[in-house]
């Protein structure tokens, strides 16, 4: 019999993605459930817990052990959350297989029944790990204080309930995902608010380059509107050089046959953002991105991600 090798971290939400993937794999190829095997890989993201992220530094802190799997063969494919993935593959990988994009906005999570980050009362405490969010709130909010928050969705309410801050944000996608949207106390922030992060609710299936085989089932389950709605956002992110070190965002929905990009780069402190929304034909998202990209890299000027 074949088999197929899924490759994934091993934490809650990466699993209950691998499923996804495998789920939608077996209705497309009628392969029964013995057919996949689900292999998790340690990444070092995961093993380390006491530092923030953005001082470990370096590209692929969740992905490096599982490319280096794919390309051993250990596994066939890999099953990623598009918004942790770097722009550019290893030679000899590729990503072309997204799935249907869940919604990608933010949500505020807070146990004091404030409906949002402008409810706030003045000075609270918010807890959040992510650069993007903390500029985009301190850009809205510089009364507030922001802690550094890390650990899965049960570790930050716990530390909500600890009293460690007053409120903390989450991908929608993540908690829906979990099914967690309707017990944990999470409202949908608009995009307006508070601008996602490139790919947030998109999952990829990431493959070998020549692998012909695994390329054509994949290709069942290829979402074509996703597709184009992260190649203009990725295109965008590719431009800026952007890195986890680097707030920034950005957002493409399809309308038709064009498609809207929304982006945005702020200052790490939130004193300044600079944002800018233009539309194009839907399948010119990619330029679309580049030239936003160069468009607000020339009004920030040198200096402004210092
Ligand atoms: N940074 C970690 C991460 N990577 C993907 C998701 C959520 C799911 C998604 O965006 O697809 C999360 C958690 C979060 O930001 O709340």
């Amino acid at each position: 019999m074949q088999t197929l090798r899924i490759g994934t971290r091993g934490s809650p939400l990466a699993l209950a993605q691998a499923h996804e993937v495998r789920d939608r794999l077996m209705a497309a190829t009628g392969w029964p459930p013995e057919a996949f095997e689900i292999v998790v890989i340690r990444v070092t993201g995961d093993a380390v817990q006491d530092r923030p992220l953005s001082q470990i530094g370096g590209k692929g802190l969740f992905t490096r052990e599982i490319e280096e799997a794919l390309l051993a063969g250990t596994v066939d494919i890999a099953v990623h959350s598009m918004k942790d993935m770097p722009v550019l593959q290893p030679e000899g990988l590729v990503i072309d297989c997204l799935l249907p994009r869940e919604d990608p906005r933010d949500a505020f999570v807070t146990l004091t029944g404030h409906a949002g980050p402008a409810d706030l009362p003045e000075g609270a405490t918010v807890g959040t790990s992510s650069l993007r969010r903390r500029a985009q709130l301190l850009a809205r909010r510089p009364d507030l204080t922001v802690v550094d928050f890390r650990g899965n969705v049960q570790t930050r309410l716990s530390k909500l309930t600890a009293g460690v801050a007053e409120a903390t944000f989450l991908a929608l996608a993540g908690l829906r995902r979990l099914g967690l949207a309707d017990r944990v106390p999470a409202r949908p922030i608009p995009p307006e608010s508070m601008l996602p992060a490139i790919a947030q609710g998109a999952i990829g299936v990431e493959r070998r380059t020549g692998d012909g085989r695994t390329a054509e089932m994949l290709a069942l389950i290829h979402d074509r509107e996703t597709g184009l709605r992260l190649a203009a956002e990725r295109a965008f992110l590719a431009a800026l050089d952007g890195s986890c070190q680097t707030p920034i965002a950005g957002l493409a929905e399809l309308d038709g046959d064009r498609i809207r990009l929304r982006g945005e780069i702020l200052r790490p402190d939130g004193s300044l953002v600079l944002a800018d929304d233009a539309t194009a034909p839907a399948d010119d998202g990619a330029d679309l991105g580049r030239v936003m990209a160069c468009r607000l890299l020339r009004e920030a000027g040198p200096r402004f991600f210092d």
